[in-house]
């Protein structure tokens, strides 16, 4: 028995259905105040591709459909209200094993599974249950996994089989595995991967190892008639590759350099059972059987398939090794390119049996996505089509072909309303954005000539970039404009646990691995962030306009404008760019805001309206030019500007509630970043990047906050609340200090037209969400603690110039050790 072994519900992102599956949440209310209106960044998406196309060119034609579908999107993406967090589940009756301890699982009836993070053998655990199931919280210590059907089936897409799966899981398990999970396996997995899709040269499969079931499919009425021989009766045979993903799934053993314990005492090896499982299924000489449909009607063949009344979602693998029709591109890594450890597992999911298996990848922001897609490529050395959201990344990609492989630059050709580049030779690298490709109105003979080569093109690989931000529907007609063999999706944050990840998983393929965040932050592959949310109670008389219902269209400006948060964000700002020298973002939604705070505090911006030659100034001023260490940036920035060098990040305005904006803006600051000494004799800082969100508090703004911080929250990062920023000597020296100040700002603010006040870029609406009690995520700060400075004193002199020795500075910071943690401004 499991004594005592009670779980709160904590809800996280809300789960598709497992077995026996916890309570849906009941929360009408919340139901209904979510449905209130579209939001979120398909917008941004939206908004960012139609941008970079001349008006009445060739964005008319995406239009009405598109956006609607947008609207749709956005509907499906917002925060999904969990159980109470009163509710607690009693797993009592369960039956612990004599060796629990060695074992990091438990496993629930319902399709919980929670993960001891230091575990001897969570690397191993981590990477099986990453490949079986849908992670919904990973903090520092218990990770909590959840198995679903798609989960499953993404298992299987990689090769694992049910019997595979059941015996790993229970090895890893503390209690014996539930019968429940054993069932939903065995039923979950019964029918995946028992048929694929399979382009070899250049005919289109249905492959299966079971003829039965190719005799079933053959006999529907839609199947059969896309059949090519239809009056065949027997199938092709061919010998079946060894199933090797699941070999090389329990093999694997790529030393990350993850910090973690040693397997020392570690008295189970989880991939014992993996080996014994395969010794039974993995038969390298089984036949494969295959019958060939017609090219044109794989789609729907594909969607018959899907159909609940045959229920086989079919997989589908690229033998490209053996396609000798399309011509081969001629590209190869550099030879100094060294995979990251997460980014070879990556790929030895999608390459594990030999051919390439078409899903999605998921990475942190900064983690090197790119990098995944330029090794896809390589592998496959077949024609590519590179899809992204804006015109920004299309460059950005061209120069990250250039940087990672062979590639010269007429081999890599831009669809894009400014290049819109012939194709040279019989292969090539095409790199467009999605709306390029989707829209379907009249295009200029230019551009319909670049699509005839598109279209009339078979593409080795097909690669999607943020591939969470684009509508099912937008995917639909690229996917049939586009013959691809091969599909890899790319993303960071693929929050859409609902009916439309059903679409991705079917449109592009399953999810094929997922990295951990903390992992890569302790391998030092991404930076090492310190969130804070900053509380700047309301000035007397802002907050009374706030109140009054006259001002309800202009709530967001003025708690934006509140002087409390503009003499944090100064304050924050010269801090990092004085005492550490760090370089500085400061996002904002609204624009107003946005010119106020970077104009009153003389600092360079950049929003939707500047120009390209000035964003370009303005961000090479910032990367190289020692005086200039904070920008400005509006929503434009959340993920189309590449700012390596910034580690410090102070939001003062956000779009509501949204959980993608926060993880995309957290993601300008990810980049790995060295870590400094903390001073004499000091061991490297703990933190080497700074996220700041600035809240007015009691007003809307605490609510979104708190919801934005959730994906994050599961990703296992926690938000320090930082109550007292500055005490009341500390705002004497900043902007606004005195009553007169901000009663000249506040009518400034009063007096702003409609326009500014609705200023928002990329921005329509402002939906009310439900926030989730975090309370357990979160701990007070200082400021001493959240810089990485704890243990020192910062001292700011200012003594005139005149009287400064040669080796005086006017500012120093000298280690105070065992002092408690202090920070003056003198
Ligand atoms: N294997 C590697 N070796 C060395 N550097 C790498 C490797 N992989 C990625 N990088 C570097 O990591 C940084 C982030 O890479 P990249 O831009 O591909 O990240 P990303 O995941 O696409 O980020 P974003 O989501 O912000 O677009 C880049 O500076 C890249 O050069």
């Amino acid at each position: 028995m499991a004594p005592g072994l009670k779980v709160k519900i904590g809800g996280k992102r809300q789960q598709q259905d497992g077995p026996q599956s916890a309570p849906k949440p009941k929360a009408p209310k919340r139901a209904a105040r979510n449905k209130r209106k579209t939001t979120d960044d398909d917008y941004e998406y939206d908004q960012e591709a139609q941008a970079e196309i001349p008006i009445g060119a060739e964005v008319v034609g995406v239009g009405a459909d598109d956006l609607e579908e947008m609207s749709d999107e956005e509907t499906a993406f917002p925060y999904q209200a969990g159980p109470e967090p009163e509710t607690y589940k009693d797993y009592s009756a369960l039956s612990l094993k004599d060796d629990h301890s060695n074992r990091p699982l438990w496993v629930t009836p319902d399709g919980r599974i929670f993960l001891e993070t230091y575990s001897p053998v969570y690397k191993q655990a981590y990477d099986f249950l990453i490949a079986i199931a849908e992670p919904v919280c990973r903090p520092e210590s218990v990770h909590e996994y959840t198995l679903t059907p798609h989960s499953l089936y993404a298992a299987v897409s990689v090769g694992l089989e049910a019997s595979t799966i059941i015996t790993v899981l229970n090895r890893l398990s503390k209690v014996t595995l539930p019968k429940e999970i054993q069932d939903f396996i065995h039923q979950s997995t019964g029918n995946y991967g028992k048929v694929k899709l399979v382009l070899q040269r250049n005919k289109f499969f249905v492959e299966s190892r079971f003829p039965e079931v190719l005799q079933q499919l053959s006999k529907d009425e839609i199947i059969g008639a896309a059949r090519a021989h239809a009056d065949m009766d027997v199938f092709q045979v061919s010998k079946g590759l060894r199933e090797q993903a699941a070999v090389d799934l329990m093999a694997v053993d790529v030393d990350d350099g993850i910090a973690g314990p040693t397997g020392d005492d570690a008295t189970i090896d989880p991939t014992a059972g993996a080996a014994e499982a395969l010794a039974q299924t993995a038969n390298p000489d089984r036949d494969l059987h295959s019958f060939e449909i017609i090219p044109e009607k794989v789609e729907s063949v594909k969607a018959r398939c899907l159909n609940p009344v045959i229920n086989m979602p079919m997989l589908e693998e690229y033998d490209f090794k053996n396609d000798s029709v399309n011509p081969d591109l001629q590209i190869e890594l550099k030879p100094h390119v060294k995979l990251r450890p997460f980014q070879e597992k990556s790929m030895a999911k999608m390459f594990g049996n030999g051919r390439a298996r078409s899903g999605i990848i998921v990475l942190p922001c900064g983690a090197g996505k790119t990098l995944v897609g330029v090794t896809a490529s390589s592998r496959i050395r077949k024609s590519v089509l590179c899809l992204v959201t804006n015109s920004v990344s299309v460059d950005q990609w061209k120069h990250q072909f250039k940087l990672w492989s062979n590639l010269q630059d007429h081999q890599i050709t831009r669809f894009t309303s400014e290049h819109k580049e012939p194709f040279i030779g019989a292969s090539n690298v095409c790199i467009t954005t999605y709306t390029m490709i989707a829209y379907t109105g009249q295009r200029s003979e230019e551009a319909a000539r670049v699509m005839e080569q598109i279209s009339g093109r078979e593409w080795g690989l097909i690669l999607l970039d943020e591939v969470h931000v684009v509508p099912a529907q937008m995917f639909r007609k690229v996917i049939g404009i586009v013959k691809a063999h091969t599909k890899l999706g790319l993303t960071a944050t693929l929050v859409r646990e609902d009916d439309r990840i059903t679409d991705l998983n079917f449109l592009i393929g399953p999810k094929l691995y997922e990295a951990n965040w903390l992992d890569l932050t302790r391998a030092g592959h991404i930076a090492n962030v310190q969130c804070a949310e900053v509380w700047c109670p309301m000035t007397k008389e802002f907050y009374k306009e706030y109140l009054k219902p006259e001002n309800s269209g202009r709530k967001q400006l003025l708690y934006g404008m509140n002087p409390n948060k503009f003499q944090a964000c100064q304050f924050l700002m010269e801090y990092h760019e004085r005492v550490r020298g760090d370089k500085v973002i400061v996002f904002s939604d609204n624009v107003f805001a946005l010119r106020e705070y970077a104009t009153k505090l003389n600092r360079p911006f950049i929003y939707g309206g500047t120009g390209h030659q000035e964003r370009t100034r303005v961000l090479y001023n910032f990367k190289h030019n020692p005086q200039v260490n904070t920008v400005f940036l509006s929503k434009v920035g959340d993920n189309s500007i590449d700012i390596p060098e910034a580690n410090v990040l102070v939001q003062i305005s956000s779009h509501a509630g949204s959980r993608r904006q926060e993880a995309q803006r957290l993601g300008r600051i990810l980049r790995a970043k060295q870590s400094r000494p903390t001073g004499a004799g000091g061991s490297a800082e703990e933190f080497n990047a700074f996220f700041y969100t600035l809240v007015s508090t009691d007003t809307q703004e605490m609510f979104y906050s708190t919801k934005r911080q959730q994906f994050l929250v599961d990703q296992g990062y926690s938000f320090k609340v930082i109550t007292n920023l500055l005490d009341s000597a500390q705002g004497q020296q900043l902007h606004y200090s005195t009553k007169d100040a901000q009663l000249d700002l506040l009518a400034h603010v009063l007096s702003a037209g409609e326009k500014d006040v609705e200023e928002v870029d990329d921005v329509k609406d402002d939906v009310a969400r439900t926030a989730r009690g975090l309370s357990s995520q979160r701990t007070k700060g200082n400021m001493a603690k959240m810089s990485g400075a704890d243990g020192l004193t910062y001292m700011e002199i200012k003594s005139a110039p005149k009287r400064r020795g040669p080796q005086q500075h006017s500012k120093h910071w000298k280690a105070a050790a065992r002092k408690p943690a202090q920070l003056s401004l003198l």
